[in-house]
């Protein structure tokens, strides 16, 4: 089968960017992506594509190049699916906020809405790819919503899970490690998988494309999310010894990292991981394995959640232990509330988590972020309901300039790895700040011998 007509439904972090380059690697297959959030749509389809609500290094070219040729946004989702062949479901699945695995489960609403709506307008027969990071088994659950609409239609249902990290999506998408398809070992099946391979196959070497049985594939992103995440848990880990003991993470991590058997990837020790997946993907995990019995598998996973949160913590507390023990009415200038550089993503980040503890203690925070709004920085905060959205405002004071931002403040805390803040004029900044002038690099991103040159005390992570 040659696929022709594509449509995505979900056109945030993961549909905008993949299906944007799916576009601009296929140009005969017309790639439609749907979404409910009309504003979402109206930016995606912005003429300038500097306004695209995505901000990912590369990614405004490439819609530029591919916008209205054979990539289109919409919000007729019918429409879309009614022309499909191919039916990519890249809705968010965050953690149950209620019910029957709260705080833990995926929330599976989106999908099951998807499934029922794909049930409902499909008149000919269709592949449908699970995009989404789904729990093992879902595929079933869709099927099972699919095959009961009782009009004929056949659907193979594909899981297609995407490995693209935010910051790096469009080389990651351009350049995958691997492509994972797993489908039902049927000859229908096995032609539905050849067909997927065959878009993928335009642009990435076909032994990089791997194939494997649904559950499978579901399951293998959620263990590359666990494996990944208990990497930074277990440097981490070591970063509160070393400060202890005298040693230095950062030459712990490159001498196991120079194991080819460890490799250094994925060894910065920092303020604690944040993001959309990371957190969620291993509840969901932990929620898994305890529905199925598995209390020593759950607790094993769990430990990676409760050292990320400890690390969050101990960052906080070291700033109001190291400000002789209080903030209240001090000025801290947080640099950076991103999750992570080169991206304007905020979902748990470590940041907003760091500035709720400070303000309990009466702090006045300060950020400055290149990428993020104030708006967004704000309902970060709200989202907690720590305290009332005025008491909110009142604590938080946005910049849109660094040098503003850290005038007249006690400490300075990076919580963001931004390459823009390695290339400041330090001693300008020290210049502006109270002394003695404190500096808690979260991502231990600075020379702290030029630092503490030129006055300042520096406080990195794990020395
Ligand atoms: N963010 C990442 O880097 C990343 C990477 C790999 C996998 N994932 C997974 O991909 C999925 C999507 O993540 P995301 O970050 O793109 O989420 P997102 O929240 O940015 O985007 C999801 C979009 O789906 C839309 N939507 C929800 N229900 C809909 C419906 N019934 N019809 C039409 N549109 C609907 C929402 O309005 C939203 O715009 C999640 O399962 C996530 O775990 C995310
Ligand atoms: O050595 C490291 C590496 C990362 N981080 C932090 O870990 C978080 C996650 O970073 P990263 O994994 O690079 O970004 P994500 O966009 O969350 O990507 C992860 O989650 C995605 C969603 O499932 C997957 O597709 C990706 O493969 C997986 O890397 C961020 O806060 C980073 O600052 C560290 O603290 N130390």
């Amino acid at each position: 089968m040659k696929i022709t007509k594509i449509c995505c439904i979900g056109a945030g972090y993961v549909g905008g960017p993949t299906m944007a380059v799916i576009a601009q690697k296929c140009p005969d297959i017309q790639v439609t992506v749907v979404d409910l959030n009309e504003q979402r749509i109206k930016d995606w389809n912005d003429p300038n594509t500097d306004n695209i609500p995505i901000y990912e290094p590369g990614l405004a070219g490439i819609v530029a190049e591919a916008r209205g040729r054979n990539l289109f946004f919409s919000t007729e989702v019918d429409k879309a699916i009614d022309e499909a062949q191919v039916i990519f479901i890249s809705v968010n699945t965050p953690t149950k906020t209620y019910g029957k695995g709260k705080g833990m489960a995926a929330d599976l609403k989106y999908i099951e809405l998807c499934a029922r709506q794909i049930a409902k307008v499909a008149k000919q027969n269709k592949i449908v790819v699970e995009k989404s990071t789904l729990p093992v088994r879902t595929a079933e659950a869709i099927k099972s919503i699919l095959d009961n609409t009782g009009n004929g239609v056949q659907f193979q249902i594909l899981s297609n899970p995407e490995f693209l990290a935010e910051g790096t999506a469009v080389t990651d998408l351009l350049s995958p490690d691997r492509i994972l398809i797993g489908g039902d070992t049927t000859p229908e099946g096995e032609e539905a998988i050849e067909a997927l391979v065959d878009v993928y196959a335009n642009w990435v070497d076909k032994d990089k494309i791997l194939t494997t049985n649904v559950w499978s594939s579901e399951l293998s992103k959620l263990t590359a999310n666990a494996f990944l995440a208990q990497r930074i848990s277990s440097i981490n880990a070591m970063s509160e010894l070393c400060e202890k003991t005298g040693a230095d993470v950062s030459e712990v991590a490159r001498a196991i990292g120079m194991d080819s058997r460890i490799g250094p990837k994925f060894l910065k020790a920092s303020v604690g991981f944040g993001g959309s997946c990371f957190q969620k993907d291993i509840l969901n995990l932990v929620y898994i394995a305890k529905s199925y019995g598995l209390s020593e598998v759950a607790d094993y996973w769990e430990q990676v959640i409760i050292m990320n949160d400890h690390q969050k913590r101990r960052f906080s507390n070291k700033i109001v232990q190291t400000l002789y023990n209080t903030v209240a009415d001090k000025k801290i200038t947080f640099l950076g509330w991103a999750f992570k550089k080169d991206t304007n993503d905020t979902r748990e980040s470590a940041a907003i988590y760091v500035a709720d503890d400070l303000i309990n203690e009466q702090a006045k925070i300060s950020v400055y972020d290149p990428k993020v709004s104030r708006s967004k920085m704000l309902s970060d905060l709200d989202y907690l309901e720590t305290r009332t959205v005025e008491e909110n405002n009142k604590a938080l004071a946005i910049f849109d300039n660094a040098y503003e931002a850290c005038k007249g403040a006690h400490a300075i805390a990076i919580l963001t790895e931004w390459d823009e803040f390695t290339t400041y004029d330090w001693k300008k900044i020290y210049d502006s700040m109270h002394k003695p002038a404190f500096l808690f690099d979260g991502r231990n991103i600075l020379n702290s011998n030029e630092l503490e040159a030129i006055g300042f005390i520096y406080k990195g992570i794990g020395s």
